[in-house]
Formats: structure tokens, sequence, C-alpha cells
């Protein structure tokens, strides 16, 4: 039995276990520091036991993944270092940023236990183990950043173990890593909250922003939702880069309000045109076969009582319900209540009897 110890049970922590639990020959226990969160991953099945005792989680791991926010891995890694391991035990990590944590990465070696940090590109804007779903990581890349003293047939062996997420494993260096996702990932974020803040900021009593923002807002905000601790974590860990390119954002923002100022139609036209050939050369992705969310979106009344109605007839009919949302926005989805499910099964029983009952009932494409 190859043991699993998973410290950080929530969106990618619990994902990882759901893959990781295909090999029936492992075993993962998970370690939080809230105990709610263990208590829900061990009812839906993510983890095999749940531990708010750290030395314990590890002491037996042949795999130590570190699934927690990125500012917290200094303390676990610290942790880990005087704490008994396995001898020839594992440790990874999950965390969007690499040199930061690679640089708290050494010395492991001399007691035989390795270090490969690691990146799964594939997340959400959603958080916790509630959201865990264990196809998450299917056909994304994997990044993993070995320590310079760790072996290749390590980083073979958790190549190997990593086989069921279905991922695209790859080497790369810490500091490339840091550079492309801090453009590809991390900007972005930043871009996205600051339109959401640009319009927020309007003042507008009427609400016509909030009315009128349409797919295309929808679309390129969508990550503006994200777990804003995580982040406020993840910027913090990648400083050198994010101000590199807030500095290229500015010049490129300049040189589009210099092309409007002149009414320069064939500047603009070819800003836009270099933009769509690079983004129509994306390599396209492949997500599984079936979306990793089962959401449904429910057009309720806003009347009291409502959402306890609708709870009590999926709990009668013994539908696991694993997250559920009031939006506050009726214009892109007719609905506002968002209702999340373990399976594709659950999601289509619960339309079914929502349905049967009269509830408008739609699914986000
Ligand atoms: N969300 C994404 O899209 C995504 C994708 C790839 C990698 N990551 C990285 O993976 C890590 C986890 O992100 P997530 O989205 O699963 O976050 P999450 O908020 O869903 O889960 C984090 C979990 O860590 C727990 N935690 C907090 N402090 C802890 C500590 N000191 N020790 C142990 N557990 C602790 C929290 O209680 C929570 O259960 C982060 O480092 C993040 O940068 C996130
Ligand atoms: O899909 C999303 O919501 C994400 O933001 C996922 C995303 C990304 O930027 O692509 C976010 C952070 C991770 O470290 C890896 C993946």
């Amino acid at each position: 039995m190859t043991e699993i110890a998973i410290l950080g049970v929530g969106l990618i922590g619990g994902s990882l276990a759901l893959s990781l639990k295909k090999n029936e020959n492992v075993h993962v226990t998970g370690f939080d520091v809230v105990e709610e969160n263990l208590r829900m991953a061990e009812s839906l099945g993510v983890i095999d036991r749940g531990t708010t005792h750290l030395a314990e989680a590890v002491v037996q791991a042949d795999y130590i993944f570190l699934c927690a926010p990125v500012g917290k891995l200094q303390e676990l890694i610290s942790f880990l270092r005087y704490t008994p391991l396995k001898k020839g035990a594992v440790i990874s990590d999950t965390g969007s940023t690499k040199v930061s944590i690679m640089e708290l990465s050494h010395g492991f070696a001399q007691r035989g236990v390795y270090f490969i940090g690691g990146h799964p590109m594939a997340g959400s804007h959603k958080s916790g183990v509630e959201a865990s779903h264990d196809r998450l990581f299917e056909n994304a890349y994997y990044v993993l950043t070995p320590a310079e003293d760790t072996p290749k047939t390590i980083v073979n062996e958790l190549t190997r173990l990593l086989a069921p997420t279905r991922a695209k494993v790859v080497l790369m260096d810490a500091k490339k890593h840091d550079e492309v996702v801090g453009a590809i990932s991390h900007f972005p974020h930043i871009i996205a909250s600051t339109l959401v803040n640009q319009i927020a900021s309007y003042n507008d009593e009427e609400d016509w922003y909030r009315s009128l923002a349409a797919g295309g807002f929808r679309d390129i905000t969508r990550i503006a939702s994200s777990n804003p601790r995580m982040w406020r974590d993840i910027l913090l860990n990648n400083r050198q880069v994010m101000k590199k390119l807030a500095e290229d954002w500015k010049k490129t923002l300049e040189r589009i309000s210099d092309l409007i100022e002149k009414a320069d139609g064939e500047g603009i036209e070819k800003f836009f045109a270099d933009a769509r050939r690079f983004r129509d050369g994306l390599p396209e992705k492949k997500k599984g076969a079936l979306s990793p969310y089962f959401d449904l979106y429910v057009d309720v009344p806003d009347e009291p009582g409502v959402i306890g109605r609708i709870t009590t007839l999926l709990g009668k009919q013994n539908i696991s319900i694993t997250n559920i949302r009031i939006l506050e926005t009726r214009e892109d989805i007719l609905g506002v209540l968002r209702i999340s499910f373990r399976s594709q099964e659950d999601m289509e029983k619960a339309r079914a009897a929502l349905q049967a009952e009269g509830y408008g009932v739609y699914e986000r494409e």
C-alpha cells in the first residue's frame, strides 16, 4: 500500500486525492487546519482518513503533498524539516509559484527525503473540498520542478504515481515557471479584477453597468471570482515578475490609447488582428469528455423558505448536494440558485425532481 498524506484538503488537495485514489493500492490521509473540511472530505470519500495532527499525518507517508495556500507552505516545510519522516519519502507541493517554494526545499536529501516542486495547471475560481473532482487535472499540464539533489528515478516514480490524474507531467526550471505562469495565470487575475473594480467604481444610481454586463465582460472577468487570499499569496510570491508585467502592460495600454487618440484605424485593426492570430493559434484545450462540474441553476422565486423546500425535495430522493449558492444576478443565466452535485447521475435525478415540481432548471454551457 502506498501511503499518501495530503496537507490542505481543499479544491486542489481534494482533487489530487480523488485522482490518486483511483489506484486501489493507495491510502490517503488528509491533514487540514479546519477540522470541518476533513469531516466533509471523509464523508465525500475524498480521503480515507483525516487528522488535525500534522506529525501523525506524515510519519508513515511515502508521498506528502502540500496543498495549502502558498502563504502557508513555508510553515509546513519548516515543520517537515524537523519532524520524523519515512526514509525515501517524497515531498511535493501544488503551489502556484515555484521559486520561493524551491528556496525552502534544501536539505531534505541528507535525511533520505526528496523534494519535488509541483504545480497542476488546472483549477477553478471555486475553492474548498466540495468543489474537488477526480478529473480536474485531466489533459492539463502538471509542472514538476525537482530540487537539484533529487535523483531522476524519484522524479519518475512521482510521475508514475500521478498517472491517474491523466495530466501531462512536464519538468521545468522554477524561475522559468514563475515567469511564464506569472504572465498567463497570475497577471490575468490582476487584469480581471482591475476591470471589475473599474466598473464598480462608476457611480450609477440606476445600476446600468451591472445590468448590461454581458457575455464579453463576464467571459473575461470569470476569474475575478477567485479566492482573494489565494491570489494575495500568489502575487506576494512572484513580485518581480508581476512588476515587470505591469510595466509592459502600461506600455501596451499607452500604445493603444495613442492609436485611439490619433484615430489611427489601421493601427487599431492591426492591434486586434495580432491578438486574434495569436489567440486562435493557441493549442486547443481538450477537456475530459464530461465537464468536471455538475452544477444546476434553478430559477427560484424570491420568497421565504424556498431554499429549504428545494433541499428537502432533493434530500427526500437521497440526492446529495455538494454545494449550494445564491447568485445575486439574474442576467446571464435564468436562475439564482446554483446547486452542485458530485456526479452526472445525481445532477440528472435532481433536474427531473425539480422540473416535476415546476422549477425552471438550467445548466451553464
Ligand atoms: N485554485 C486553483 O485554481 C489552483 C490551481 C493550481 C494550484 N493551486 C494552488 O494549490 C493550493 C491550494 O489551492 P486550493 O484552490 O485548493 O485552495 P482551497 O482554499 O480550496 O484549499 C486550501 C486548503 O488548505 C487548508 N489550509 C490552510 N492553511 C493550512 C495549513 N497551514 N496547513 C494545512 N492546510 C491548510 C484550508 O483549510 C483549505 O482546506 C494553493 O497553493 C494554490 O496556489 C490552486
Ligand atoms: O480556471 C481558473 O479559474 C484558474 O484560475 C486556474 C488557474 C489558471 O490561472 O489557469 C489558476 C491558478 C493555478 O495556479 C492554476 C490554474
